[in-house]
């Protein structure tokens, strides 16, 4: 980080506008060198580690309300769309987990609260976002210009008025604790649990389901044994150190899909960049942007980097220091001296619960990137 000044460059060079985060530029957006950083930051990791308690079970609980609709739709259907059953599942669960906030207090947040995200989520993004129209009418007009909160003001403070009245505890811990003032811990949790969280778990779990639900090569055989004879009769987080193949697997699918593929950073100083055959200096004030697909690619350290080998991890532990996702290596610590996602081990964990619970629940599923075509009950 003595390289690299992350302030405001989150998405590149293009910042929303504050608007979107209540007039405040929330933690993400800050470098280390900010004094807000460390409070900001320490204020994350605190959150997810009090709610340790309530994870796995809210976990396992909105999961089961999330396949359970799925099922009903199958019933009735020869395909169910996942993305809106796990967008609810996710908003339920981040709103609990993260914010102490129970949606079911709320009808319209129970209702309407994934949706009112992903239209505050698409109005921030949408400028540096790729949809693949037909060049250059993407450029003209989708990233031309920044898009105006007011399209999107009423799902927020929707959304501001449900945290501030069902997330009491943890605003009052961000306040004694964090130093935080009532506003800046609200509209911090709201891009935590909305941005960060939601967000990025839409994009990994969808595509952490594809690849199970595609699989053609044996693998849920393979997943459904460890997830039955491993971990203990219930799910808890210390299951997961049981689960090798899964917790291997998970990696895998970060590593060939990281959710979040493009990391900026501003050059503080004038520096030598090298790779393992090349050298390129680099000017105090430049815009670098890494390219987190390519750099988990590298032949050099990667055997057959394009192939997806869902064991690759269990057979190599020492890969996991060459694991960026979190722009940091999966063997790092995330701290207010760094900006290495707060999240980085509740996340893997998660995901490998995710998939545990998976095949626990059933014997089979299949599908693709968006729709579950079958699914067979565990016998
Ligand atoms: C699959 C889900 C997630 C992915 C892929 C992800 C990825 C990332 C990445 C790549 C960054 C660095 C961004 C940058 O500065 O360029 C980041 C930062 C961050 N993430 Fe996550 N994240 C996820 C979920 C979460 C969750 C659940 C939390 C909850 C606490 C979280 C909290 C944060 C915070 C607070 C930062 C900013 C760190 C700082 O300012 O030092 N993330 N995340």
């Amino acid at each position: 980080m003595d390289l690299m000044d992350k302030k405001n460059i989150l998405i590149g060079d293009f910042m929303p506008s504050v608007a979107f985060t209540g007039n405040i530029r929330v933690g993400v957006y800050q470098d280390i060198s900010e004094p807000q950083h460390a409070k900001l930051k320490n204020f994350a990791i605190d959150i997810l580690k009090r709610s340790s308690g309530i994870w796995v079970s809210e976990l396992t609980s909105n999961m089961d309300v999330m396949w359970d609709n799925i099922e009903s739709t199958l019933s009735g259907s020869s395909s169910a769309g996942y993305i809106f059953p796990l967008q609810r599942f996710l908003f339920s669960f981040f709103s609990k987990t993260i914010a102490g906030a129970d949606p079911s207090r709320d009808a319209k947040i129970a209702e309407s609260g994934y949706a009112m995200l992903d239209r505050w989520l698409a109005l921030q993004v949408l400028p540096t976002l790729s949809i693949g129209i037909l060049q250059p009418l993407e450029e003209i007009f989708l990233h031309s210009f920044a898009y105006p909160y007011f399209l999107v003001s009423g799902d927020y403070n929707q959304l501001y008025q449900f945290i501030k009245k069902e997330g009491k505890d943890v605003i009052k811990r961000g306040e004694t604790e964090f130093g935080l003032n009532e506003d800046e811990a609200i509209h911090n949790l709201l891009f935590i649990m909305g941005f960060n969280a939601f967000g990025g778990f839409t994009i990994f779990l969808s595509g952490l389901i594809s690849k199970i639900a595609s699989d053609q090569t044996g693998l849920q055989e393979k997943l459904k044994k460890e997830a039955r004879e491993n971990g203990g009769s219930t799910l808890s987080l210390a299951s997961v150190k049981e689960m090798h193949l899964i917790q291997s697997l998970v990696y895998e699918t970060l590593r060939m899909s990281p959710p979040v593929p493009l990391q900026f950073g501003r050059a503080r100083k004038d520096f030598r960049l090298t790779s393992h055959d090349s050298a390129f200096d680099i000017k105090k004030g430049e815009l670098l942007c890494g390219y987190q697909t390519l750099v988990m690619r590298d032949p050099v350290v990667f055997d057959e980097p394009e192939s997806f080998k869902p064991d690759r991890f269990a057979e190599d532990p020492q890969l996991l220091d060459y694991l960026y996702w979190s722009n940091g290596p999966q063997t790092g610590t995330p701290s207010e001296s760094n900006k290495q996602c707060a999240g980085k081990d509740f996340i893997t964990i998660t995901a490998t619960l995710f998939v545990a619970h998976l095949f626990r629940r059933y014997d089979s599923i299949t599908g693709n990137s968006s729709s579950i075509t079958a699914v067979q009950r565990a016998k």
